[in-house]
């Protein structure tokens, strides 16, 4: 079980907003042989986005078994369109591949799933969370042996859009049901961080729960280009003095998988069923 120090909700949930940023499909009611309100439901146009295959090949495993290709890394499943984004691994690939991708192709939706380190001793290797807000950990200068991050050396303004604070938050209210994950602050990082001193920096003045490498590109982006977006990261190891032995990597990608699933699902599936019989 995790155990958390914060409050950790995402505050008013409303279903609209999500389903009306979906296109509407009239179907024909055959019974009556007319067009009725009820008949409307959301076509949405998911975008799943991950560091590497590998990561959510199982996810692609069931994605290939329930819905239908209609092209490389494209399915339609109940009638919505769910793509497969893989950008690489670090902030420079993601910002690449979604500055291409979030304008041309505009999701309803996008989720990115990947592992991650912890710096929560905690916290159970194989849990899942979802990512509240997110902090560049390592971008900004080194002042003899002091790092200065963008907004201290004043090249960044706190609070600039689409930073709140230092943060780029997910303030996203429009889920159908809250997030079944509890929520962490998330730092990226160039350089997975294995030494005392860089463990100690980030903690210090970012309070940072999970380590990743792609994480804030994600919430950039997804941020300016207007998307609403779930970050959900699965612990495979511990941020401490670099010991590859220890980590779950298959556990990671196990957990993160069936919570992948699980949270698409939800979205194609149940709420169509929602929305169509309203
Ligand atoms: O060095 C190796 O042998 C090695 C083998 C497999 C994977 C790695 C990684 O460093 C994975 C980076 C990848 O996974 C995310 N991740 C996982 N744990 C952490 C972490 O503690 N700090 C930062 N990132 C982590 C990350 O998002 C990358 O996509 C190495």
């Amino acid at each position: 079980m995790l155990n958390f120090r914060k409050n950790t909700t995402f505050g008013p949930i409303s279903l609209k907003p999500v389903w009306r940023a979906g296109k509407k499909l009239q179907l024909r009611d055959s019974s009556i042989g007319e067009y009725r309100t009820k008949d409307y439901f959301y076509i949405m146009k998911l975008a799943i986005v991950a560091a590497t295959r590998l990561e959510i090949q199982p996810f692609i495993t069931q994605l290939s078994a329930i819905a239908t290709p209609l092209g490389a890394d494209v399915f339609q499943w109940n009638g919505h369109t769910v793509t497969i984004w893989i950008t690489g691994i670090g902030p420079m690939h993601t910002a690449f591949t979604l500055g291409q991708r979030l304008p041309a192709w505009q999701p309803d939706f996008a989720v990115q799933a990947g592992i991650a380190g912890t710096f929560r001793h905690d916290w159970e290797l194989g849990s899942v969370v979802a990512i509240r807000r997110e902090v560049s950990g390592d971008l900004g200068a080194e002042d003899n042996g002091q790092f200065l991050d963008l907004f201290e050396i004043g090249l960044c303004q706190p609070g600039e859009p689409p930073y709140q604070g230092k943060y780029l938050v997910n303030g996203f209210t429009g889920w159908p049901s809250p997030p079944a994950w509890p929520l962490a602050t998330g730092v990226t990082v160039n350089t997975v961080s294995g030494s005392v001193s860089t463990i100690s920096r980030l903690e210090a003045r970012y309070q940072p729960e999970i380590e990743s490498m792609e994480g804030a590109a994600f919430h950039y982006a997804c941020l300016v280009e207007k998307v609403p977006f779930l970050q959900l990261r699965c612990i495979s190891n511990y941020v401490e003095v670099r010991d590859k032995s220890k980590w779950e990597i298959g556990l990671a990608v196990k957990n993160l998988n069936n919570a992948l699933l699980q949270l698409i699902q939800s979205m194609v599936v149940e709420n169509t069923n929602a929305i169509t019989a309203n």
